[in-house]
């Protein structure tokens, strides 16, 4: 029975960097690769194909910062397929980010300076927006869509006598003073990207508690840092080009520069390979590369209380049946104005 792999975010990036790795392990796998951008898709499809030509790769438009399209996508991968084997939650934002230079300088000249370069803390914040929906779109994207996707997909990921795995792509920026219950959509602060990363932290340990009984187990990793357009968005990438001797120089005392999107997929595609049952929940996973290019999966515990895991949940609960809802009343009144037209027609 071929392995079904779904990939949110595999346009590009990481998500790419892990289905080719994906590929090259088990050229078998049914791939499908979930994209908002079809035309950034397809050629992501054609890139995988030219080195995997037998490999079995579909597309799903999804836009997960949208309630609908996730609805839709859900709906249309169902029809194609009975099962779900890996739902990796990869997707991911990182908005107008403004890097803090006084604070990089001096970090540089404290103790803390390895943590700096591993976590970001207290070196970027974002400028958010509200979609469409009326949500937060860091909030939407990194945490709310792949909610939604993973409770959508229920009937595929828990299947009698089947194991599955969730694994998402956290970071190590995620942080516990950044988040708060009060504001679970980071409305009100300056940090959007390291509240919903903590968020998915939280969610991960919570999804294990429901699901695991069903045969559906959650991870959370960190890829360190990568090239990818998200990083391109903090410093344009002729400068990342240019201080490439640094980063490998950094590389030497932080094993977390993995710096390539094949050496970021590193935890991913460790988790591809471990039996679901035998992982702890509690413990987040993460890509790392030693001075001299070695990969390797280290691990660190989360931060997390179990009954903050479970307040979130409660709260993303009651904020997908007010956001069903609300799609349930615009598709009834586009029908009654449809029937509306008819008639005065
Ligand atoms: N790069 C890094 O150093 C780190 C990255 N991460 C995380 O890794 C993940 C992958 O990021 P990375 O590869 O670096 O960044 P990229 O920007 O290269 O990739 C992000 C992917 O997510 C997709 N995406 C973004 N928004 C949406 C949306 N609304 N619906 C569907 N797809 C969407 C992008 O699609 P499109 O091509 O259309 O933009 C792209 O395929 C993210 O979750 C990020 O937070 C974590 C730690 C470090
Ligand atoms: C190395 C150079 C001389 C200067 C680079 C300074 C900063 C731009 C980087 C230092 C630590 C980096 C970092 C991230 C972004 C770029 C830095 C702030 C992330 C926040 C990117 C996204 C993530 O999720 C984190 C895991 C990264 C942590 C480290």
């Amino acid at each position: 029975m071929r392995k079904v792999v779904l990939v949110t975010g595999s346009s590009g990036g990481i998500g790419l960097g892990l289905c080719e790795r994906l590929l090259s392990l088990d050229s078998q796998l049914s791939l499908c690769l979930a994209c908002r951008n079809m035309q950034k898709g397809e050629a992501a499809r054609t890139a995988l194909l030219a080195s995997h030509a037998d490999a079995h790769i579909t597309l799903l438009r999804l836009d997960v910062s949208s309630i609908r399209s996730v609805l839709e996508a859900a709906q249309e991968f169902k029809m194609r397929y009975n099962r779900l084997d890996y739902l990796y939650l990869n997707a991911g934002i990182m908005p107008n980010p403004q890097l803090n230079f006084k604070a990089f300088l001096k970090g540089c000249l404290s103790r803390n300076i390895i943590k700096m370069f591993a976590t970001a803390e207290g070196l970027l914040t974002q400028e958010d927006r509200v979609t469409p929906d009326g949500l937060q779109e860091v909030f939407a994207t990194n945490l709310f869509g792949h909610f939604l996707l993973v409770r959508e997909l229920e009937p595929v990921l828990c299947q009698p006598g089947q194991t599955s795995q969730l694994i998402w792509t956290s970071s190590s920026n995620a942080r516990r003073s950044a988040f708060s219950l009060d504001d679970i959509q980071h409305q009100k602060g300056s940090e959007p990207y390291s509240s919903s990363k903590y968020a998915s932290d939280l969610l991960s340990v919570a999804l294990n508690r429901h699901y695991n009984s069903r045969g559906l187990y959650s991870s959370v990793i960190c890829p360190g840092l990568v090239m990818t357009s998200l990083t391109y968005g903090i410093l344009p990438s002729f400068f990342w080009t240019l201080i490439m001797p640094i980063m490998w120089l950094i590389r030497i005392f932080t094993n977390t520069f993995t710096l390539t999107p094949y050496n970021g997929a590193e935890a991913l595609f460790w988790l591809f390979q471990q039996k679901p049952e035998s992982l702890d929940p509690l413990t987040k996973y993460h890509s790392l590369t030693s001075g001299l290019g070695k990969n390797y999966t280290g691990t660190c515990k989360l931060d997390v209380d179990e009954d903050i895991t479970e307040a979130l949940y409660e709260k993303l609960l009651l904020l997908e049946k007010n956001m069903r809802k609300k799609v349930q009343n615009e598709e009834e009144e586009i029908q009654n104005h449809g029937q509306y037209l008819h008639h005065t027609d």
